[in-house]
Formats: C-alpha cells, sequence, structure tokens
C-alpha cells in the first residue's frame, strides 16, 4: 500500500501552464504558501507543446518561404531545408519537464512544486498522486485555484485508436520531418503546423469538416488562406469529414472519407479540438457534472455549480471554456489573484478576445465575425481594404492580406475585425482596444495611421463603414 502524507498551505494551483504560473508566483509574492501541482511540463501546453515551439517552427519555416522569394526580387538563392535544425530549437527552447525556465522562475518565487496528478476529493482538498503511486493529501487554508488546461481531442473514428498518430504534442517533438503528412482538422492547429511541415517539405493533406478552413473566421479568411496554402503546395480539403483510419506499419496511414476518397501518407496528424476532462480533476467534489465542456464560472472566476459554489474554488484558463489562448488564461489569472488576496478591480470581460493564427499570411481578429454579430441582432456595417491596394502591399510576394472591420451602427462603435496579411498579428493591436474600449467611430475615423504601414489598411477599411 502507497504511502499517504497529509499537508497544507494557503493555496494549491492545480496545473501550472500560463495561468497557474501566474497565479501561483503572484500569490508566493503576495506572501501566501503556495504548492502548485503540475504533472508534465510546468509552463504548460504552451511552454511544452504549444505556442512556443509552434513560433519557433513558424519563424524557422518563414525564413524557408522567404528565402524562396528572393528570385525575381533581389538575386538567386538555394533553399535546403533541414527539420532537425528547428527541432533543436524547439527543444533548447522547451527543455524537459523539470529543466524548463518556468520550474526555476516559480521556485525563484517561492511556490513549492509538488510533481503529479492532483485530484479534489474535497472542496478544500486535492489529492497528489506522483509518478510512483505515493499520495499527498493537500488542504488548503485559504483558496484552490484549478487551472488544468485542456487535452487534445481524440474523435471516436473506427481504428484511429490502435494507430500510431500523432496530436499537437508529438508534432512539436518531432525530430525528422516526414515525407507525407495528413491533418485533421483546419483551425488553427492543423494550419499552423501543416504550412511549417510542408514548408519543410513534407507533402501535406488537410482534411476540414466544415466548408471553410478556420470556419470559425471570416469567409474572407478562407478565401485568402486557400489560395497561400495551396501556393505552397498543400493539398486542401474542405467540407470532408474523415469516417475510419487504419495505419499499416512501413505503409502509414490511409483516412476514410464521408465522401468515399481514400487518403494515405507516413503521418497523420489529428487537431479537431481541446477539451477538458473533468472527471479526472474530480469536478464531482465541487457538484460540477463531470461530462461538462468546463467548468462554470462567475464573472470574477469562482466556479459557480448548479447547486451553488463554494467561497474558496477558483478556475481559469483553457478550462474555463472562455477561450483556448494563453493570454485569456493570464487575464483571468490577474482577477483570481485580486480575488484571493480580497481586492476588488475590474471583472473579466470577453467582448474583445484577440486571436491570431500563426499562418503565413497570419490571421488576427478581435470580437465579432459579421456574421456573427448578425446573429447577435447588431445593426451591422462592415468596411474592408485589400492590403495589395496600399503601399505595403506593393512589396511583392508573400504581401497578400486584407483588414475588415464589422461596426454595429446603433452602438456607434466596432464589435469585431479581422487583420489578415503578413503582419496581421502586429496589425491586430489598434483594432483590439477600439474593439475593447468600444471607441466611438467617429473618434476612430479621425485617427491618422502611419505611411507606409499596414495600419494604412485599417484607415482605409474605417472609411469604407457607411452609418
Ligand atoms: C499547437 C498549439 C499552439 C498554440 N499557440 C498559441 C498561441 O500562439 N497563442 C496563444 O495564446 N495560445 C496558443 N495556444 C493555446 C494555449 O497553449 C492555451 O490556451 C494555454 O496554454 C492555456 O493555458 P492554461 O494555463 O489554461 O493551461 P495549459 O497550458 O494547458 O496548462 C495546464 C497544465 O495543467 C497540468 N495539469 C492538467 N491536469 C492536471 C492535474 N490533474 N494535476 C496536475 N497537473 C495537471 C498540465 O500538465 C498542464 O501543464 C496553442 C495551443 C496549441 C495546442
Ligand atoms: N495561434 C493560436 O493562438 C493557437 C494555435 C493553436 C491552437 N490554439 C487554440 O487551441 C484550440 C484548439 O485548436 P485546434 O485547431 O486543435 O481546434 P479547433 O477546434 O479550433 O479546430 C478543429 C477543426 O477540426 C474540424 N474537425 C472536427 N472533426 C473533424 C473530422 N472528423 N474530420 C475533419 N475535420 C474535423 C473542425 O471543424 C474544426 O475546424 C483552439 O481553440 C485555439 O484557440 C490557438
Amino acid at each position: 500500500m502507497a504511502a499517504v502524507r497529509p499537508d497544507h498551505a494557503d493555496v494549491i494551483v492545480v496545473g501550472l501552464g500560463p495561468g497557474g504560473e501566474e497565479t501561483a508566483g503572484r500569490l508566493a509574492d503576495a506572501g501566501l504558501e503556495v504548492v502548485g501541482v503540475e504533472e508534465r511540463v510546468v509552463g504548460g501546453e504552451c511552454a511544452g507543446a504549444g505556442c512556443l515551439p509552434s513560433r519557433i517552427l513558424a519563424r524557422a519555416a518563414g525564413l524557408l518561404a522567404e528565402g524562396r522569394r528572393i528570385p525575381g526580387h533581389a538575386g538567386t538563392a538555394m533553399v535546403h531545408p533541414e527539420w532537425r535544425q528547428a527541432a533543436r530549437a524547439v527543444r533548447a527552447a522547451t527543455g524537459g519537464p523539470d529543466a524548463g525556465p518556468a520550474a526555476d522562475r516559480l521556485a525563484g518565487r517561492g511556490v513549492r512544486v509538488l510533481r503529479g496528478t492532483g485530484c479534489l476529493t474535497g472542496p478544500d482538498e486535492v489529492t497528489v498522486a506522483d509518478a510512483d503511486g505515493a499520495e499527498t493529501v493537500l488542504r488548503a487554508r485559504r483558496a484552490v485555484v484549478l487551472a488544468v488546461g485542456g487535452e487534445p481531442v481524440v474523435p471516436p473514428l473506427p481504428g484511429l485508436a490502435a494507430t500510431p498518430y500523432w496530436t499537437s504534442r508529438e508534432a512539436m517533438a518531432a525530430a525528422e520531418a516526414p515525407r507525407s503528412l495528413l491533418v485533421l482538422g483546419a483551425g488553427p492547429t492543423g494550419l499552423e503546423v501543416g504550412q511549417a511541415f510542408s514548408r519543410f517539405g513534407t507533402a501535406v493533406t488537410v482534411v476540414e469538416a466544415a466548408p471553410r478552413l478556420l470556419p470559425a473566421e471570416e469567409p474572407e479568411v478562407h478565401e485568402l488562406l486557400l489560395k497561400a496554402l495551396t501556393e505552397d503546395g498543400l493539398e486542401v480539403h474542405t467540407g470532408v469529414r474523415a469516417v475510419a483510419v487504419g495505419h499499416t506499419p512501413g505503409a502509414g496511414f490511409t483516412v476514410d472519407c464521408d465522401r468515399g476518397e481514400r487518403l494515405t501518407a507516413e503521418r497523420l496528424l489529428v487537431a479537431v479540438g481541446r477539451r477538458t476532462d473533468l472527471a479526472r480533476l474530480g469536478a464531482m467534489a465541487l457538484g460540477v457534472d463531470p461530462d461538462a465542456s468546463a467548468l462554470p464560472v462567475d464573472d470574477r472566476l469562482r466556479v459557480v455549480p448548479p447547486g451553488g459554489g463554494r467561497p474558496g474554488v477558483w478556475a481559469l484558463g483553457d478550462a474555463t471554456g472562455k477561450g483556448s489562448y494563453a493570454h485569456v488564461a493570464r487575464h483571468q489569472a490577474d482577477i483570481v489573484v485580486r480575488g484571493v488576496l480580497g481586492r476588488g478591480g475590474p471583472v473579466a470581460a470577453y467582448h474583445a478576445v484577440p486571436r491570431v493564427t500563426f499562418t503565413d499570411p497570419q490571421i488576427g481578429a478581435v470580437g465579432l465575425t459579421e456574421a456573427g454579430a448578425r446573429a447577435a441582432g447588431r445593426a451591422v456595417r462592415t468596411g474592408y481594404a485589400d492590403r495589395a491596394r496600399t503601399a505595403r502591399g506593393g512589396h511583392g510576394a508573400g504581401g497578400e492580406g486584407f483588414v475588415k472591420v464589422v461596426a454595429d451602427v446603433g452602438a456607434g462603435a466596432l464589435v469585431g475585425a479581422t487583420t489578415a496579411g503578413p503582419c496581421g498579428a502586429e496589425t491586430l493591436g489598434a483594432l483590439a482596444v477600439a474593439v475593447h474600449a468600444r471607441v466611438p467611430l467617429e473618434v476612430l475615423r479621425q485617427q491618422m495611421w502611419a505611411h507606409p504601414t499596414d495600419q494604412e489598411a485599417v484607415g482605409e477599411a474605417l472609411r469604407g463603414v457607411e452609418w
């Protein structure tokens, strides 16, 4: 029988991704005794297999693409991709589970990091099982913070479970680029990873069940990405659902689709979303339905199950279902920290969550799409500017993009925007402020935009809004 150790702390933080790390560090800075429980990588999905490695791969893949654009613009260039160099950079940046820079950062701030899987065994009690099966029963004097993120969804496709398929985790850790890769799902993960491998020479095929790439974004995004990815050499199938998977060692994968096609590749990446396993977390101890898709929280991130919450239990990040982004987790962490310390301040606001898909062109977006705004009953007017018609758009290959703004003319303010292009991520900032602060349209229209920058397309899109 494994040993059971009792332990106490002011605050227990379960999960040390970007949200948990921020919360644990700041509460320790404030003088509280904090235990952080982590079963995989301190820094979470973001540092271990998400934002950080995928930005490194996107940068490496972008360099290859820029090199290939040299002929006709600046001379000649021979580009010989070598995946191993990019893989080495990923390994150097992410480190191992114990060596990660985030673990050192937290220890330096006084957070006690406990390795193992935490499970709620009471509203203020977390039982942590380590790799050897030893258990520690932790009791919180002041707060339990649930920051457990999510896991890649593995759909119940016949045949899939028995195969050596990849999720984003295996893709980020790949030592070699495969000859061919089938990508299930054209959300941010599938497209970012698929384009990066393609630029390193892998023959990539994308299968998306919805009619469009990045189906949650504006339809214009699909048009732009379809052209860019096809030019990169990716084969794209939209409106096609995978229905069965097979694998033969040495021969690779087969994916049968609902229209009867059979697609084949050496590797298969499953990128059809993420979910939080609430049963595994023991959320029933809080009266939360273990089959729910997220932990129910109020606008101060207190867990509020249907039967009523217990003071001192908080949740944040992907596990709350308010947007799967590191910046959402950190925004929420600030509110949790203030809540645990008994300080007031603003509550959580989600009307202007910025999101960026780091394909080339980058797709930045904030707030509602045009269709989303109409569905919400808004009086919608839009403005659109093609980057090709601005001074920056004239800079040649790889310069395609656009800005689209969505205005609620009743409210006299923007409710959403999309900035697509080589600098789509950076151009988004100004529009994120406009949507967040509900800056009046007439004030925005008086704004000057520096020449020649991508922001000029923002000014042109705003001039296109009639109200
Ligand atoms: C390929 C990819 C690229 C991405 N790129 C971006 C990007 O560019 N920008 C962006 O904003 N977002 C990006 N994301 C999303 C981002 O990674 C997540 O939104 C973010 O990491 C969520 O933070 P979190 O703190 O909620 O949870 P996570 O980062 O998921 O961390 C949760 C932690 O909790 C641990 N844990 C879970 N259950 C337990 C348990 N029971 N006991 C102990 N520990 C537990 C996990 O091991 C994990 O370390 C990307 C995601 C992927 C997959
Ligand atoms: N740059 C970033 O910020 C970034 C990058 C990667 C992931 N993320 C976050 O992580 C979360 C998960 O991203 P994701 O891309 O894995 O999931 P997603 O839910 O965004 O997209 C999954 C796609 O798979 C499709 N799909 C589902 N079942 C299918 C099937 N059987 N066959 C074919 N297609 C199918 C869906 O229609 C959908 O378009 C997102 O919410 C995103 O916010 C963010």
